[in-house]
């Protein structure tokens, strides 16, 4: 019988601000996969994996899944649990929504879709640990790969490993994910480094639902690793002592309600990454000194996206104004943008399952077991199963259905899917 789910990983803005290296916030545009397995037709070989690739970087990205970021990722995870080759007959349709290269964490996204189609795909049953653990063997800075793999507003520290755990985790990159020859045998690749267990904490903070963010994306691309090349190796005191006060005023003055303006953009200033990533983005800094919550009622801060060049801001109206003043900015300095608002907006819903793990909300719900959700909400939560392209989509984990959230299940109908199945559970205590 073929086997279809969906894995759906939010795009990411990093740092706002002060946080360099340590917060994420999910945002509400997605990498998606869509995967099926088919059994062979009596007679027919085994087919490689197929990938097909829409929506934003569709003509840069390698479709060899020995080359493409995910599927890579995905053997990785694969062979660290001696699984040599993906199960014969998968198709990935990968859509993506997430522009690359502009800090919105298109990579970290690409890398927990590898992560959780490894699971998915072979039921490995990781758990959200162990997850971040591979993510973090790839991606090695944590704000992005958590906030995309557990959804919301996150702060999360890389644990202080012993030596030989500190070795393991250092391998270059190279040899965790190795450029695969065209002639690699199948045992090629195989024994990688497996990473060490519990290298990422995390916790997630409050949001104020009235807070939305608006992303003012440049048409320009800038590597999240030039972007880093740039930075100082080491801080003054000053410095440092300025972000660590504002970044401990921020965490906590995004989830009240009413937020207030005045405390959060001089919370969401920064003297660590922004004032050495201006050199690559012209118009940063006339960006972010003259949008002010004075200037533009309803902004509450205005920092860079990622490594840039998107400029964040959050705000709880006046989106046009801001967006707007700033292409003009961008404009003198001779830079297009494109800027999206809501639905670009509150961080996703998360649901938390019987091993008290978090998940991001995923429109299907499948990026992970859906089995016995506890729900983090008083609302209720609606089972559905549905068909794309003619096909019956389910959770990858019970294959029975998708746990959706009732703000989720609008975008299901409102994206004319058809639903075959649905069943209202209310705060589910057990699998249904
Ligand atoms: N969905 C994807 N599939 C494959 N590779 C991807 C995907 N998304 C991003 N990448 C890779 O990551 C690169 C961008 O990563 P990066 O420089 O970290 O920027 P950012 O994460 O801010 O978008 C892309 O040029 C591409 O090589
Ligand atoms: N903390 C990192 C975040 C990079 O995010 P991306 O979305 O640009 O990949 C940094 O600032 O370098």
């Amino acid at each position: 019988m073929s086997h279809s789910f969906i894995v759906r990983v939010p795009a990411t803005s990093a740092n706002i601000g002060p946080g360099f290296d340590v917060v994420g916030l999910s945002l509400s545009l997605y990498l998606t996969l869509s995967v099926t397995v088919n059994p062979p037709a009596p007679g027919d070989p085994p087919h490689p994996p197929r990938l097909l690739y829409t929506g934003e970087g569709a003509d840069e990205v390698p479709l060899d899944p020995y080359k493409n970021l995910t599927t890579r990722v995905a053997l990785y995870v694969l062979r660290c649990h001696g699984i040599a080759r993906f199960p014969a007959n998968l198709s990935i349709h990968a859509a993506n929504e997430i522009p690359f290269g502009r800090g919105l964490g298109s990579s970290g996204a690409a890398v927990i879709a590898g992560v959780l189609l490894a699971d998915a795909v072979c039921t490995l049953n990781l758990s959200r640990e162990r997850m971040l653990d591979f993510a973090l063997m790839v991606e090695r800075h944590p704000d992005n790969v958590t906030a995309a793999l557990v959804g919301g507003f996150v702060g999360s520290y890389l644990r202080e490993l012993d030596h030989k755990a500190e070795e393991a985790a250092s391998v270059p990159l190279s040899e965790v994910l190795p450029e695969y020859p065209p002639d690699a045998g199948e045992d090629w690749g195989m024994d990688p480094p497996h990473p060490p267990h519990g290298i990422g904490h995390y916790v997630r903070f409050g949001w104020s639902e009235s807070i939305k963010a608006v992303a003012i994306i440049p048409r320009f691309e800038l590597s999240t690793a030039k972007a880093r090349e740039v930075l100082p190796l080491s801080y003054s005191r000053k410095d440092l002592v300025f972000n660590l006060q504002r970044l401990a005023v921020l965490t906590t003055a995004l989830g009240q309600s009413p937020p207030d303006p005045d405390l959060i953009y001089e919370a969401m200033k920064d003297k660590i990454h922004q004032p050495y990533r201006k050199t690559l983005i012209p118009g940063l800094p006339e960006v972010t000194s003259s949008i002010t919550p004075s200037t533009h009622p309803g902004l509450l801060g205005i920092c860079l996206s990622g490594a840039g060049p998107t400029i964040l801001a959050l705000a709880t109206g006046g989106f046009e104004a801001i967006a707007e003043d700033a292409r003009a900015i961008f404009k003198r300095q001779g830079i297009e943008v494109d800027w999206k608002s809501d639905p670009l907006a509150t961080p996703p819903k998360s649901y938390r399952n019987a091993r008290g793990e978090t998940h991001s909300s995923c429109r299907y719900q499948s990026a992970g077991r859906a089995d016995n959700w506890q729900v983090d909400s008083e609302e209720d939560v609606t089972a559905v199963a549905v068909q794309i392209d003619g096909q019956v989509h389910r959770c990858g984990g019970c294959r029975r259905a998708f746990c959706l959230h009732p703000a989720d299940l609008r975008r299901v109908e409102a994206d004319g899917l058809a639903i075959v199945k649905r069943k209202l559970v209310l705060r589910p205590r057990r699998a249904f």
